[in-house]
């Protein structure tokens, strides 16, 4: 399970101008939840903080009973690369690396043997429908793909939470719809669970559930609206 429970984030001396506060948010195993809100009401900001990325002003954030709260930037840097899987708009995917290469980093990270991570990795190529561009460069592939690929990257280690930020942004509609459902169904089948921010409510229906940031906290989102 992953837990937020009274979260409190500012920027400014001493946090002065406060984005939000008091927020609280429970993901259970194989669920996944979209955040929508406007724009900087602090959707990225906060999922910056769920991965330990940003320092918070107060709260907690468990995942799988570990408080990241006031842990060290070692620990929470190996916790990180142990249960975190990661899905941007700009991917990340590195240029001179190959596909499969690209894929099996996650698991070169955590030491993983040379073979099982290619094993692996080639395994989860498969599963985006890309093993036969596992030789390819990055280059040669189409926004979709790479997007896919970038999905293979995250899962790869077998993530408890995968965090995805406008995943789908750069895509056409019919190719986002293709990106988002695999990656929710590799995220179900895996028992892991997953956190979307993103402004198309296209996609965020897709999730098991919509909540809405704004400056009272995160709400579940009325419906019809
Ligand atoms: N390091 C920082 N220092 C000061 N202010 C910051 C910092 N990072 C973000 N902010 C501010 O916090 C607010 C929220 O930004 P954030 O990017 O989280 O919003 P968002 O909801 O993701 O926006 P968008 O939907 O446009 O991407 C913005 O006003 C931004 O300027």
């Amino acid at each position: 399970m992953f837990e937020i429970c009274d979260l409190k984030k500012g920027f400014g001396t001493a946090g002065a101008r406060v984005l939000f506060e008091g927020l609280s948010l429970r993901v259970q195993r194989g669920e996944f939840v979209a955040i929508m809100g406007e724009s900087g009401v602090g959707k990225s900001t906060l999922l910056n903080c769920m991965a330990g990325l940003e320092p918070v002003d107060g709260g907690s954030i468990r995942l799988d009973g570990t408080e990241l709260v006031g842990l060290d930037d070692d620990a929470l840097a190996g916790l990180r690369r142990r249960s975190f899987g990661f899905v941007f708009q700009a991917f990340h995917i590195l240029p001179h690396l190959d596909v499969v290469q690209n894929v099996a980093l996650p698991l070169w990270l955590l030491d993983a043997d040379d073979a099982e991570a290619d094993r692996r990795a080639r395994g989860m190529l498969d599963r985006v429908g890309l093993l036969d561009r596992a030789g390819d460069w990055p280059r040669e592939l189409s926004g979709g793909e790479l997007q896919r690929v970038a999905i293979a990257r995250a899962l790869v280690h077998r993530p408890s939470l995968v965090l995805a930020d406008e995943p789908t942004g750069n895509l056409d509609p019919a190719r986002a719809a293709g990106v988002l459902d695999l990656l929710l169904e590799c995220v179900r089948d895996a028992g892991a669970m997953g956190i979307l921010v993103t402004h198309s409510r296209a996609a965020a229906l897709r999730a098991d559930r919509i909540l809405r940031l704004s400056a009272v906290g995160l709400l579940p989102e009325a419906e019809g609206t």
